[in-house]
This record gives C-alpha cells, structure tokens and sequence, in this order.
C-alpha cells in the first residue's frame, strides 16, 4: 500500500497505492504514517518525496469506510488520517508532495501536512467534505486558511470546489508547477531544500494571516453559508471550523474541526449525500436487455460534433462540447444567436484562463445540412416539434456519413419516432440536456428499442467527457424525469384550486430544500412549454374534445389553472407575469401578484370549491409521494434500472436537495409503510386522481418488508426491464 525506495541516493521516494484513486483507507494511512517513519530513521535519506500510484496522488479518505458500507469503524478512518498527516508534518526531514491527477479531500490534507507542494500542470486540488456531508477533518480546516488566507480558504471549504494547478499556484496552496514529469520535478525540488529550515514550513506552526476586516469577513461568510444551505448543515459547520483558525490556537482549532466532524459523520444528512456519490458511480455501470453494458461495449471515439439549433439548449450545448475540445459544427439560421454563442465561448474561456480565440477557433458556424456531413456524432436541439424533428432526421439520415451518430435533445418526445425516420434507427439516442446545457451536470441518456450498445455506450461516454454524469433511461413520455414531475406539478396546482396560494407552497418546497418551488420554476422555464405539450396531448386549447369539462380530462380531475394564466398572456418571467409578479418582461425578483391571488378567488367560486386551511405536511406529501410513486412506475416498467438513476436524476437535473439523497431515497428514510399509508389516505380524498394511487412495485416493497434502498436495484432484475 505505501513503499518508499531511494532515488539519487539520499531521496526516499513514497508512493501511495491503493487503486483506482489511492483513497486513504485506515489502513492505508496506518501503512504510510509507518513508511514516512521507516524513511525518517533511514540515515542515508535527507528528503522525502510522497505520489500517488497509477498518475493520481489522492482521491481522499475512504468514502466507503466513512459512510459506514465496510466494516470499518468510521471514526478509526479519520483517526488515522489524522495521525497521518500530524506524522507528515512533524518530521524532521523534509517532504514534498508530487501532486497529479487529483489532491482531494484528506488527500489534499495529506498534502498540506506536506512541508512543499510541487503540482503537475493538469492537476486538480480541492476539499470536496462538503458534497459528502461532511468537513475536512484531518485539519484541512486549520491548515489551509494558514496557507492561503481566509477568503479562499472559506470559499474552497464551505463549497467543495476544486482548482486547477494554475490557480493552486496563483493562490499559494502549491510551490511548483511543471508540465513535465512531477515525480522528476519534485526529486529536483527535494534535493534543493534538503537542508532548508522546515519551522516556518509547518503550517500548524504558522500564525494565520489576520487582514483588518476578518471579523466582517467571517460574519459575512457564515450567513452566506446559512442562506445558501437551505438546510444543509455541512456549509455551516465547514466556516464556523475554518473561522476557528482566526480566533483559536491551532490545537483547539482542530479539536473544534473534530468535534464538529462528530457530529456531521453519524447524520443523515451524510448519509443521503454518500449515498448521492455512489449513486452517481452506479449509474455509469448501463446495462440493456440484450446483455450489452458498460463493460462489454466501448464507445466510438468522438472528434468532430454536429449541433443543430443554437437556442438556448443549443448553445450550452455547443459550449460543452468545445470546452472539452471537440470541434463543432455549429447550425443556426438566426444571426442573433450566432452572437449570443459567440459572447458565451469568450466568456467561458475567460473562465478557464485561456485565449478567446483557443475557443472560437473550434466553432465553424453554418447554414448548409452538408456541412455536418462529416461528424461523428449531431446533436439535434430545435424547437420541440415531432413533426419538425422527424423531417429533420430523415435528412440527416441521408445527408450524414452512415456511421454518424444522431441525438436528440427532446426533452419529452418519442425517440423511437424519431429513429423511424431514418435509415439507421440503431444509431438514433435521446441526449437529454439540462438548462443551461453548459452548466447543469446531468445527461439523461435515452435508449430507443432499436439503440444499439455503440450508440448508448458513445453518448454516455461523451456525456462523462463533458464533465456530466449520464444516466441511461429507456424511451416513454418525458423520460424519467420529466414524467415524473407531472404529477408534482399538478398535486402544486390542485393544492391551489383547494385553497393554497403560489408561495405558500413554493416556501414549503423551499424549506424542504429545493432550490426553486415548483411555481418560482414553472415562471422560470416559461408557462407556455408545459401548455404546448399540454395542447399536443388534447388537454389544453382547440384540441380538447368539445363538451368536456373544465377540470376533467378523460375522466379524471385535471387542473386549467395553468392553461388559463397562458391564455392572459402570463407566461412567466419572460412576459414579467406568471404565478408571481416581476419588475418587468425577463425580471428575476418574484413577488406575490395580488391580480393572481383575486383570479385564484374567483375561480374556485366559478367551480363551487370552498378553499380550506391547508398545512405544510399535506403540501410536501401530496407533491413530493405523488412524485416518487411515479419513479415507482419507472422502475417497475424497467424506464429506469435503479432508484439510484432516478436520485441522481432528481438532484442535479431537478434542483432535489442533495442532503435528502432524492425522490426514492427520500421516502425510504420516511419508510415505505408510512408513505404507502399516506398515499392510500389521499388516494381515498382524491379517488379521480390515478396518480395518488399507490403503485404495485410500492406494495410489492412494503409486502417484502421494505428492504432497504441498496437492494432494490437487485429485486428490479426479476421485473420487466427495457435497460
Ligand atoms: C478525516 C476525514 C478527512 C477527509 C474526508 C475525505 O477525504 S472525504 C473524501 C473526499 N474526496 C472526495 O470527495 C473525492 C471523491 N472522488 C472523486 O471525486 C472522483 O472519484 C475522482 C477521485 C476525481 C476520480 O474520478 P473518476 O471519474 O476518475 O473516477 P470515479 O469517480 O468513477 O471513481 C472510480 C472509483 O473510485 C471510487 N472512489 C473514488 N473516490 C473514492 C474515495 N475517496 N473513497 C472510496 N472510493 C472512491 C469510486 O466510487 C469508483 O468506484 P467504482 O466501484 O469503480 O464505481
């Protein structure tokens, strides 16, 4: 696990292995803290050089240990991290670490404890703790602000970003950085401070820099953290340890570190976002009918793309594919846009510290179909039309080379429909972006019946190369997500009609943890989207069957209130009017529209409904069970192949709070009986609504003693699955 060797004589050389990415197991640090001790006694060693194995220093602690799924006491994991790093530090020759591939997390701290830091060019640091739930606890709190002072060290704790080595240098979090060979580099280096003073190197041992506006500062930081948590306790907990390097000695700075990582360790919080990082793992590992999966099926390399429609999917989506260094084929007939993507690469670039033109120079903008004739893969992004789309495909299905891959970016539409209209279905996949495209890290992947492996296997490929994490789901109406959101939508709804208002239910999402309720994000993607699908359907507008009642459609409740708010022109924040009020058209502020809050009036006393008092419970539990009893059919019609799919779904493309784990994750920890109960109770309230009815993969659960949330993927495999 951690040998050292000498090099040039009196340089010992350590190296951390532990594959895939060298995480920091109790062993493993045990292992190491007794090699840098054996290397330390060694007489003819004057300097110590610590990598990691296989191009990688270290991914961190080991999560597994840490989330309790070894056994392992998870409490001996950070012990030993700890002693580690105080081992490192303490020594009396110095250490240098060699940092490529990723420094992160305990990893990083491992470093810190380093007496130099030498980084290759393409390596990424950071303490991602929080994303877990957690802090870093092996005083990466105390150490970094010592380093690199506090404002960057608040922001790299509180929000777990990562930096690049140019930025690791330009902070101080480094010494070095080459593009060379880092193990040569950092000999080279070790070698020059052989004989250099190591006190002033020892960061616990340094005094932490105090500018003359530390106290605003850390006041500022910590309500930025509370406002920005929406309830969850890691940010907070991870300023109130780094504002203990300001005001506490460093000893009892660290013990404030532990203690408030003692109480984070055991939370559900952790629990719920360590489950979300290896959900995130398990969604790689696709599989579909036929046997063909992630393992057994590589992707077709991918070094020119095609995208159609610069819009606003578009775009981010041309981004993406140039920040990762594709070329792209970029198709758009309105100017305006053309300007709008170029605006957006410069910024980007400017972003990445690179040259405007290292970006634009792999766009060719065009207005000729044969010009895509020569990429590997066309994202087509245009305006959600069958019609249009189908038209769209059949050409490119001609004027493509035969082995060019065809995506879609339809958010809801029929893949299959789609393949149908080419000449090779089995290179047709659903790649579904998220807005903004460029941003957002989630890919729904969308498996047509005729998908061959090669088609799922590059388009999840690609997504992971632009810097997403895809989840493969099977071809039905809105996908996974999105079908599941309908009946959140319009539980929200029919809690108005009975008597809720817009923000009264948006708050008690927003409690719960969403980064938007769901009428602040309905005026945020516009009215009118969910009213055209709606039209298309017969349920809205000039196509719904005459005679039929206002708040019925095919004989169950449905709610107009939406199609209403459209047809007076209120469409949301583009109009500067929808559920709430704006400054004006594209104005971001809601507030609540007292024109809105009359029509709510008069439409319940149009349709006889007496409103009533309704409390915060019944909101979460109509709006988020009547959600994850849809993901219930999901997974029982095989559209998904795990809940994991759909927790990773529900947290980075749905704004689903990462602390409660996801939809499916979410009514385990409340425990399937008590939802099923509770769905039962509003199903027997609302006997017209189909989709309070509990669904028989949730009775099946509940009967088999409602294993826990790790063994359903397993039980799925006995089901009908299309993945
Ligand atoms: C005292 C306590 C102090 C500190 C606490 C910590 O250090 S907590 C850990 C902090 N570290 C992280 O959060 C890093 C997590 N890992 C990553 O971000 C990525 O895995 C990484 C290292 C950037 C590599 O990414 P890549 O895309 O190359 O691989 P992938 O993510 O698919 O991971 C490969 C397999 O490794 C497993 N794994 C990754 N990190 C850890 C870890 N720290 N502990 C345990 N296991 C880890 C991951 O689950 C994958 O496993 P697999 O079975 O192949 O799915």
């Amino acid at each position: 696990m951690a040998q050292y060797s000498r090099v040039r004589g009196s340089v010992a050389l350590l190296r951390l292995t532990n594959p895939p990415v060298n995480a920091l197991s109790a062993a493993v640090s045990r292992d190491l803290e007794r090699a840098v001790r054996s290397a330390c006694a060694d007489s003819a060693v004057r300097v110590l050089v610590l990598r990691g194995h296989g191009g990688t220093f270290c991914g961190g602690a080991d999560i597994r240990e840490l989330a309790g799924l070894v056994d392992v006491p998870f409490r001996v994991g950070v012990s030993s991290l700890v002693a580690l790093v105080d081992a490192v530090e303490a020594a009396e020759k110095p250490v240098v670490a060699a940092i490529e591939g990723v420094a992160l997390g305990g990893g990083l701290e491992l470093a810190l404890g380093c007496h130099f830091r030498i980084a290759h060019g393409q390596a990424r640091l950071g303490l991602p703790e929080v994303t877990l739930g957690l802090l870093p606890a092996a005083g990466g709190t105390q150490r970094l602000p010592r380093l690199v002072g506090f404002p960057a060290a608040l922001e790299l704790v509180a929000t777990g970003r990562d930096v690049s080595a140019e930025e690791a240098l330009a902070l101080g979090l480094v010494d070095h950085v080459t593009d060379g060979d880092v193990e040569e580099a950092a000999v080279e280096f070790a070698r020059r401070v052989a004989d250099e003073p190591l006190a002033s190197r020892r960061l616990s041992t340094r005094p932490p820099p105090r500018p003359a506006d530390l106290d605003t500062l850390l006041q500022v930081a910590l309500e930025r953290a509370q406002r920005r948590a929406r309830g969850a306790l890691a940010p907070v907990a991870c300023v109130q340890a780094v504002r203990a390097a300001a005001t506490l000695p460093f000893t009892q700075g660290l013990q404030l570190e532990q203690e408030l990582m003692a109480a984070l360790l055991p939370s559900n919080q952790a629990r719920a976002m360590q489950y979300c990082f290896f959900a995130q793992r398990i969604v790689g590992k696709w599989s579909l009918p036929g046997g063909a999966n992630w393992r057994n099926s590589p992707a077709r390399a991918v070094s020119r793309a095609a995208v159609i429609g610069l819009g606003t999917m578009g775009r981010g989506i041309a981004v993406s594919l140039v920040r990762a260094g594709i070329p792209v084929v970029a198709m758009e007939t309105d100017e305006k846009q053309l300007r709008v993507v170029t605006a957006m690469l410069e910024r980007e670039a400017a972003k990445q510290r690179r040259s405007p033109d290292s970006y634009l120079q792999l766009v060719q903008f065009t207005l000729e179909r044969r010009d895509l004739g020569d990429a590997d893969l066309v994202v087509e992004a245009v305006f959600e039309d069958l019609a249009l789309k189908k038209r769209l495909f059949a050409e490119l299905s001609s004027s493509c080379r035969p082995d060019t891959l065809l995506c879609s970016n339809t958010s809801a539409l029929d893949v299959d429909a789609l393949a149908a209209a080419t000449r090779r279905p089995e290179l047709v996949v659903g790649m579904h972006f998220f807005a903004p495209a460029h941003v957002m890290k989630l890919l729904e992947v969308v498996c047509g019946a005729r998908s061959s492996p090669v088609a799922v296997a590059t388009a999840m490929q690609l997504g992971k190369r632009l810097g997403k994490v895809s989840v493969a789901v099977a071809n039905c109406p809105g996908f996974a997500g999105n079908r599941m959101l309908k009946p959140y939508v319009e539980q929200a709804s029919f809690l108005l009609e009975e008597g809720a208002t817009p923000q009264q239910v948006d708050a008690v999402l927003e409690d719960f943890g969403f980064a938007m309720g769901v009428f602040r994000m309905s005026d945020l993607s516009g009215l009118d989207v969910g009213w055209r699908v709606r039209e298309e359907a017969g349920l809205a507008g000039p196509t719904v069957p005459p005679g039929e009642s206002a708040r019925r459609r095919h004989g169950c409740r449905y709610s107009p209130l939406a199609d209403l708010l459209c047809e007076h022109g209120r469409l949301g924040q583009k109009t500067g009017r929808g559920w709430y009020l704006y400054e004006g058209p594209g104005g971001r502020a809601a507030t609540p529209d007292p024109w809105l809050h009359d029509f709510l009036d008069q439409y319940r006393r149009r349709h006889g409904l007496r409103p009533r008092r309704i409390d915060q419970q019944e909101v979460l539990e109509r709006c988020l069970y009547a959600l994850a009893n849809e993901g219930f059919r999901i997974l029982e019609e095989g559209v998904a192949a795990g809940p994991e799919d759909i927790d990773t779904i529900y947290v980075l493309g749905y704004g689903w709070p990462a602390h409660r784990g996801g939809p499916m994750y979410h009514v385990a920890a409340v425990g399937l009986p008590a939802v099923l109960s509770r769905l039962e109770h509003f199903r027997r309230l609302h006997p017209d609504v189909p989709q309070l009815r509990p669904s028989a993969l949730l009775r099946h659960l509940v009967a088999e003693g409602s294993p826990p949330i790790s063994r359903w993927r397993e039980l799925l495999k006995g089901l009908r699955s299309q993945l």
